[in-house]
């Protein structure tokens, strides 16, 4: 990985579909080296798009512009889906919503990891198997030598999850994308998750992308937040700023849309530790009530 170079780059940033007015519309982003910079939006608002056209994986139908596009340290203004595809998994990858979807069913998780490893030249056949250890434990799967051999069904949705990130992460990206990452994990998991890809940032440096239309999640997890209204930026600062201050009344009207607890909540990543094991998520739930 390179911790010199931006994760990512991109000025004036356009998307249209099929010939239909832009999606996106002149976004600008910047996320520096071991920086986490989150995307919030409501439903349509073009987070996934911009994802997508941070991987390559728009359809054939989608016009992508932009006056500067660097991704993970590489300017893929005009790249062919063969640059694309040299260029993920390895230095760029993303983690999407369902962990199951992205999943092999038929393979052990073990196996999936393995394969990874292999095809982006990180361990050979021989070294592949203690190497996706090492990496089931940096996701800290509890008993990770034992899940080693399960498939994907025997595993919970949080547990499930860490292996998607552990394949994502496997080749050490400069930049990583999650798309929602949380957002089919209860609230429990959903804190344990975070806190996963925050220790994951601080040892590995590479930055992330977090697209959410969870003002909460953002809030516990980013340095930066870019808010996006019908596909375009209408602010974007340093999280706690923006949170404690909005600027734009679309990013008020997000804010006061979040529902107030009666009792006051302490933050659910202050009590959660990361290795936390599901059996004792009653015991911690009882503790942020
Ligand atoms: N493959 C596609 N073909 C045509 N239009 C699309 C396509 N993908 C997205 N769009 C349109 O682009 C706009 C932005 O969609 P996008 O999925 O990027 O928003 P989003 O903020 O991620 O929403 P959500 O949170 O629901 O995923 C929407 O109007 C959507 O209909």
């Amino acid at each position: 990985m390179d911790r010199d170079v931006d994760a990512l780059h991109v000025e004036g940033l356009s998307i249209a579909y099929g010939g239909a007015a832009p999606s996106v519309q002149d976004v600008s982003l910047r996320v520096g080296p071991g920086e986490i910079v989150g995307v919030i939006g409501e439903s349509g608002s073009g987070k996934s798009s911009i994802a997508l056209a941070m991987m390559g994986l728009l359809p054939d139908s989608a016009t992508v512009t932009a006056s500067r596009l660097d991704v993970a340290g590489t300017d893929m203004q005009g790249a062919t889906e063969r640059d694309w595809s040299g260029l993920r998994g390895a230095r760029a990858s993303m983690v999407f919503q369902e962990p199951m979807s992205a999943l092999n069913p038929c393979m052990r998780i073990g196996a999936q990891i393995a394969e990874v490893l292999r095809i982006h030249g990180v361990a050979d056949k021989r070294q592949a198997r203690a190497r996706a250890l090492e990496i089931l434990h940096l996701v800290r799967m509890p008993d990770a030598e034992r899940r080693l051999g399960y498939y994907p069904h025997q595993l919970s949705g949080g547990q499930r999850q860490r292996v998607v990130i552990a394949i994502a992460v496997a080749a050490g990206p400069t930049l990583l994308v999650a798309d929602e990452p949380t957002t089919a994990l209860d609230v429990t998991v959903q804190a344990q998750i975070l806190e996963l890809l925050r220790t994951l940032r601080d040892e590995t440096g590479m930055g992330v992308l977090f697209i959410s239309h969870d003002l909460g999640v953002i809030g516990q997890l980013c340095e930066r937040v870019a808010v996006m209204y019908r596909g375009r930026i209408v602010e974007t600062g340093r999280a706690e700023r923006v949170l404690a201050d909005p600027q734009h009344p679309y990013t008020r009207a997000l804010l006061e849309s979040i529902p107030r607890p009666s009792v006051p909540v302490r933050s659910p990543l202050a009590v959660i530790p990361v290795d936390n094991d599901f059996a004792e998520a009653p015991a911690v739930l009882e503790e942020v009530r």
